[in-house]
């Protein structure tokens, strides 16, 4: 199918079959309008890490905003048939779906926030039908976005203030994964993206320098090098590794001289190869030599987090970073491992729901959920996940969930605030999105409300973030009596 009929057709058969196959199942049971809550959360820090970075809400605003089933969706889903040959779904339902508006609640942490482990990033509440059918793509576009902004995040905070470029589209899982991946890293620091697609759908910086291939055109590295420089005067970074990096250097250096005149402007050089930290330090003094004092050095090849901090403690001169692969794909984790559970029914009134497991930390929170961040002017100090419905004690405690002896109370007078705020109410946007630059500025703002020990990559401190004590007991107690009746 060609690509414009995939990307701009509508989206709400991006879901998994048998989110419909339940649909279906609810309405004939009659159940499709019990009002029910899910929570979208993940369990772990990604990479490692003690901090997450909220990220993709404006996209899923726009999913959710675009919700209506299509004379071509219900066509399809009338096409779709049992293992009998007979019709999967009855005509009926098809038409229930027809005249669907979307009209749940959405409650959400702002795009740039940082959050923590099982803390609801988006919760919604509405008719069951409706809220368990957007499962996937909340997750979809919330789990990769999330997981991008914090490896951006992570990149960006290792080269300590230098420039960061983001170089990752030919190496991204996909066309939407390119896209995705440059506005996520963008909001978690990055400055540019070379994603032009990006840039004009979601106002971010370009920048760029050139290929390989643009050297090889030439018959020498100089004319190559004096061409781009008569073509970008003002705007010129020269690859200078194709064939031998430090005599590149020397023809870049020479060319600038040459074009100086001209009014050129050397803007920078680029390594692509070999021992980044002895090249580049190679490369400054040649440049310097030649007064070239404010040109950058701009390396690339296969970087991340842990590569630049290396770098840096080596002392490398590179003070602008081009970082693809590793990025955009989360290489050394490639999902963030967010899920959606149901968490309250109504039945005449609310019952909270919990899924069991195994493990503690993977069981859900029954609920319906808010999250309560406590700082004081220095800092973040704790967050707590609490029951809504339920009247807080006047000393809120907070339980660690992995241990529930650990408790902490909070201070007396820090101050607080709640994260997740209305996006949606009864299907009606009632948020302002903000635009991309204030959510890139809202998370360098919040990251540096943590503790630096829950900041630094190598074994961070976890952050306090747990249950209220009543919420916890509620829970140990919907798990006793579940473990008792599943016997
Ligand atoms: N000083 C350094 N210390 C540690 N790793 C480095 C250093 N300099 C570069 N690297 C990294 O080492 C890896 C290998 O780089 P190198 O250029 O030697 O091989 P390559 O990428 O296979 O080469 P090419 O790009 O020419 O095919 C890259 O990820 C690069 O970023
Ligand atoms: O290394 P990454 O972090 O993924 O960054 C993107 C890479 O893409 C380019 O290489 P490629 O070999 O595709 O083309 P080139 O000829 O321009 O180097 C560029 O030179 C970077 O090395
Ligand atoms: O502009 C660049 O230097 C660039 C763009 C994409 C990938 N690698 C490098």
């Amino acid at each position: 199918m060609a690509l414009q009929q995939t990307y701009r057709t509508s989206l709400t058969l991006l879901t998994d079959l048998y989110q419909l196959t339940m649909a279906y199942g609810y309405w004939k049971q009659g159940m499709a309008e019990r009002e029910a809550v899910f929570h979208l959360y993940f369990r772990k820090h990604p990479f490692g890490g003690g901090y997450t970075v909220a990220a993709g809400l404006e996209q899923a605003v726009e999913y959710l905003q675009a919700l209506k089933f299509t004379e071509d969706d219900l066509a399809y889903l009338s096409s779709l048939k049992g293992s009998q040959g007979q019709p999967l779904f009855e005509q009926e339902f098809i038409d229930y779906l027809g005249q669907m508006e979307f009209s749940c609640d959405v409650d959400a942490i702002p795009e740039g926030t940082v959050v923590f482990p099982s803390e609801p990033l988006v919760r919604v509440k509405g008719p069951l039908l409706q809220a368990q059918l957007i499962e996937t793509p909340l997750l979809t576009i919330i789990n990769f976005q999330t997981l991008i902004a914090t490896k951006a995040a992570r990149i960006k905070q290792a080269a300590k203030g230098d420039t960061v470029i983001e170089f990752g589209m030919r190496r991204a899982q996909g066309i939407d994964g390119s896209l995705s991946a440059a506005r996520a890293a963008y909001i978690g620091g990055v400055d540019a993206t070379s994603n032009l697609l990006a840039g004009q759908l979601f106002n971010i910086p370009v920048k760029g320098t050139h290929a390989h291939s643009w050297v090889q055109a030439f018959d020498t590295e100089e004319e190559a090098f004096e061409a781009y420089g008569d073509a970008f005067p003002k705007d010129s970074v020269f690859l200078v590794d194709t064939y031998d990096t430090v005599e590149g250097v020397k023809k870049a250096i020479a060319v600038a001289r040459k074009l100086q005149p001209k009014g050129f402007v050397f803007g920078g050089i680029r390594l692509d190869s070999g021992d980044l930290t002895y090249l580049s330090k190679e490369a400054r003094k040649l440049l310097d030599e030649a007064g070239f004092h404010d040109t950058s050095i701009v390396a690339s090849n296969d970087l991340d987090e842990r590569l630049i901090t290396h770098l840096k403690q080596e002392g490398a001169k590179i003070n602008v970073w081009g970082i693809g692969t590793k990025m955009v794909t989360a290489y050394d984790q490639p999902a963030l491992g967010g899920v959606y559970k149901l968490a309250a029914i109504k039945n005449g009134k609310w019952e909270y729901k919990i899924k069991l497991s195994e493990q503690l930390a993977k069981t859900s929170n029954p609920g319906i959920l808010q999250v309560r961040r406590y700082y004081n002017q220095e800092r973040y100090l704790a967050d707590m996940i609490y029951n809504e419905q339920e009247q807080l004690p006047e000393h809120p405690q907070i339980v660690d969930p992995l241990d529930s002896t650990r408790r902490r109370n909070v201070e007396e007078d820090a101050k607080y605030k709640d994260l997740l705020v209305p996006i949606f109410r009864q299907g009606s946007l009632v948020y302002t999105l903000p635009d991309l630059q204030s959510i890139k500025k809202h998370t360098s703002e919040e990251i540096a409300q943590l503790h630096e020990s829950i900041r630094r990559h190598l074994n961070p401190h976890s952050y306090p973030a747990g249950l209220e004590s009543s919420l916890h007991h509620y829970k140990m107690d919907l798990i006793l009596k579940l473990r008792e009746t599943a016997q």
